[in-house]
């Protein structure tokens, strides 16, 4: 795990709000204590598009989850467009396809591309569902180990395969995870989770959270927290690395 990263750079928050007018009242609330943050399809239709080049303007670290997945010239050619607003990250569905296309569509810009690898609400029953013949680890470490020789930047996965996954893809992949839940905060939908001290002592790079930070009655009390818990698993995992 790359120790450089500054612990409140390594918690996104995601902004999964109705409109822009409430994601502007949460950045309000969250000021100087959040850094980055995930804008996704719900805020994106809702008119989020001009917001997150604002965010980029202003600073702040901005990632643009629309998880593409299309034959690949609409892949690239939608990149190409999503590079224009200053983001940082763009999600990108963890097919061969798309990858190639959005590192195409991306060449020449500062945008780095996530792979999401199995989404954290699937479990292995999920998968069967679908008619896959493997189960969760097998296809986030086939995925993963597919994103890293296309050349993509990060990997969305879970929290409980960062420890499978880190030595197949090396130490410049990051691996970027959701499913994270401070002790006792609602499950929801999520499937694969952990909470944002093991996440990171188990080799998460940086942290995607939503509801447990958007939804608690006190939003920057939330987010600090959570960016404490960071720091002191930095902290032990720097001295583990040392000893
Ligand atoms: O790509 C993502 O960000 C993503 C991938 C995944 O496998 N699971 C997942 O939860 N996410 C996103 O991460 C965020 C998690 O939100 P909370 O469950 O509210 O913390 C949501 O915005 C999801 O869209």
């Amino acid at each position: 795990m790359p120790t450089e990263i500054a612990p409140r750079d390594r918690l996104i928050v995601a902004l999964d709000l109705p409109g822009v007018a409430d994601a502007e009242a949460m950045i309000t609330r969250l000021g100087d204590r959040v850094t980055f943050y995930k804008i996704g399809m719900e805020l994106t239709y809702a008119g989020g598009l001009g917001l997150a080049e604002r965010l980029a303007a202003d600073g702040k670290h901005v990632f643009m989850d629309l998880k593409l997945h299309d034959i690949p010239t609409t892949v690239e050619r939608a990149t190409r467009q999503i590079a224009k607003l200053g983001a940082r990250f763009l999600t990108v569905h963890g097919f061969s396809q798309s990858m190639k296309a959005a590192l195409a569509g991306a060449d020449g810009s500062s945008l780095e591309l996530l792979a999401v690898t199995v989404m954290t609400s699937y479990d292995d029953a999920d998968l069967a569902a679908a008619g896959y013949a493997m189960g969760v680890k097998e296809l986030v470490a086939k995925r993963a180990v597919q994103a890293k020789e296309i050349g993509i930047h990060g990997l969305i996965l879970s929290p409980e395969e960062t420890q499978l996954v880190r030595p197949l893809v090396g130490p410049d992949v990051q691996l970027v995870t959701p499913g994270i839940r401070p002790a006792g905060s609602d499950v929801g939908d999520q499937k694969r989770i952990m909470t944002p001290a093991l996440a990171i002592a188990g080799g998460a790079d940086r942290l995607v959270v939503g509801r447990p930070v958007t939804g608690a009655a006190d939003p920057a009390a939330a987010a600090e927290a959570i960016v404490a818990d960071i720091a002191s698993a930095v902290a032990l995992v720097g001295k583990t690395n040392r000893s």
